[in-house]
């Protein structure tokens, strides 16, 4: 077993440093958020995770995982550095590698070993991990040697830790046989398929997995938005389009567009990074304009349908960008409230998780309520953001009996079209045919 330190204790860190303990090693995070390490400390997960807290708690009681703000503890034991910083984007698009070169260099800084495995697992520009291997040379003793290693991460928010255990491949992509054979070690005991490749390769192929996810959500999108004009309906279209093993059933969920702290930034950093080489990506830029429009839909419906906003009363449902997650960032929800007040429109919205990180933005611009059917009171119209179990699970009768006007705008296809044309409901959903009372 390994002992292992993982910089950065947000969704990634956090997540790929419990379960390396799960498995045996000795892991210890650090932060320089304190009051992230103190909670952590504490065995409270700062992030809703499902089953990450049991886990954190299990593994700090054995031993295994330990959280500090300190580099000098997190380092001075490890054979493995991973880098699990933020790489937000720049107003360019383009990722913004600051934490990443800032903890390179400390890493630099404090290296005592002479072989150390530096493993970058943020998503980064390819080239990027050649620069981390400057960043630390840069700073470190003469005499170290630094085996940089590309290990892209695929865990979706939500499923993370289960992503973590059952995930589909290990990517890892490095020039040193000694990190190669490290790596295979501290992966082996999840039994995963493990891809070897070159740094530039891996780090690509992080990018060209999202962009293609994307790809799959905007194309649906957009063939929901043919469904709407030509009468069909897209979740017959995409089930029977997903039946051929070629294309796959998974992603194809029309909606409201793709969020998240991922699939926005990375598509725009591979559009910039494609530029910078003088390619221009036009699939994905398109990928980026049809999201753009399609995170605007429930609005444009909500205009058509009520025609002026002015004094309505709108009723959110959901604000987190996916279920299971209290993750705001590039969450349509936020779109949606910034067009809706423009327009005039009142907003009171519920989210059973995410309702405390989405205070932190909003403040008292709009109004939250406990649940769904308090949200719904009195409303002129009640968009569905984000499928949450309990919002998909509300039967159409609450909306009927809580609603001023019951319209239903469903970003998420939670109902069928038979069952809202059973209730005296204007349902509204994403490429199906609409019902109207
Ligand atoms: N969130 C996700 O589902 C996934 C994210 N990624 C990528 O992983 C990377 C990290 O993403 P998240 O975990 O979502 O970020 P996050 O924003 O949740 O966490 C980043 C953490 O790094 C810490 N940090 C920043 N500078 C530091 C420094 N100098 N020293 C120590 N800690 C420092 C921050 O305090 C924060 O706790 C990004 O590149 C992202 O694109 C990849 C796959 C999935
Ligand atoms: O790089 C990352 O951060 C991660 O980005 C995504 O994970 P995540 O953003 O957590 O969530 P997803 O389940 O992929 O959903 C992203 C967005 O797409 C939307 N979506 C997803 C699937 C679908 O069929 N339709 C659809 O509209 C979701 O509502 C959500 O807004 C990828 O799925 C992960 O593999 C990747 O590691």
């Amino acid at each position: 077993m390994k002992n292992i330190a993982i910089i950065g204790t947000g969704y990634v860190g956090l997540v790929t440093g419990v379960c390396l303990s799960e498995i045996g090693h000795h892991v210890t995070c650090v932060d320089i958020d304190q009051a992230k390490i103190e909670t952590l400390q504490q065995g409270i997960s700062p992030i809703y995770e499902p089953g990450l807290e049991e886990l954190t708690k299990d593994n700090v009681q054995r031993g295994r995982l330990h959280f500090t703000t300190s580099y000098h503890q997190a380092f001075a034991e490890a054979e493995v550095i991973f880098i699990a910083v933020g790489t937000p984007q720049n107003p360019d698009g383009s990722a913004n590698l600051t934490y990443v070169q800032q903890v390179s260099e400390q890493i630099g800084r404090h290296l005592t070993r002479r072989d150390t495995v530096i493993v970058t697992k943020s998503t980064v520009p390819v080239g990027t991990n050649r620069k981390v291997r400057d960043w630390i040379i840069s700073q470190a003793p003469v005499d170290t040697r630094i085996h940089t290693v590309s290990n892209p991460e695929f865990l979706r928010e939500g499923s993370a830790v289960q992503d973590t255990f059952q995930g589909d491949r290990i990517v890892i992509g490095t020039d040193s046989p000694f990190a190669s054979i490290l790596m295979e070690e501290v992966y082996s005991p999840f039994g995963l398929p493990i891809f070897s490749t070159d740094i530039e390769s891996a780090e690509l192929i992080k990018y060209a997995s999202n962009a293609f996810l994307a790809t799959k959500i905007s194309f649906i999108n957009e063939i929901a938005n043919l469904c709407e004009k030509l009468g069909a309906n897209v979740e017959d279209v995409a089930a029977g389009m997903g039946m051929d093993t070629r294309i796959g059933s998974q992603f194809l969920r029309a909606g409201i567009g793709y969020g998240g702290s991922c699939f926005p930034k990375d598509t725009k950093a591979l559009v910039q990074l494609a530029g910078d080489v003088q390619h221009n990506f036009d699939l994905l830029e398109s990928v980026i304009r049809v999201n753009h429009e399609q995170q605007r839909k429930l609005f444009t419906k909500a205009m058509e349908v009520l025609g002026s906003l002015q004094g309505k009363r709108i009723a959110m449902l959901g604000l987190a960008f996916k279920p299971n997650t209290d993750d705001m960032r590039e969450a349509a929800s936020l779109i949606l409230i910034e067009e809706l007040q423009k327009a005039g429109a009142d907003i009171i919205a519920y989210d059973p998780i995410a309702m405390k990180k989405a205070q932190a933005i909003l403040g008292d611009t709009i109004e939250y309520s406990q649940s769904v059917t308090e949200c719904i009171q009195n409303a002129d119209a009640a968009m569905i953001v984000t499928e949450w179990e309990d919002i998909k699970n509300t039967p159409l009768s609450t909306y009927v009996e809580q609603m001023k006007t019951p319209v239903i705008l469903d970003g998420r296809n939670c109902y069928t079209i038979e069952e809202a044309a059973g209730y005296p409901v204007s349902y509204y959903s994403i490429g199906r045919p609409s019902s109207t009372t």
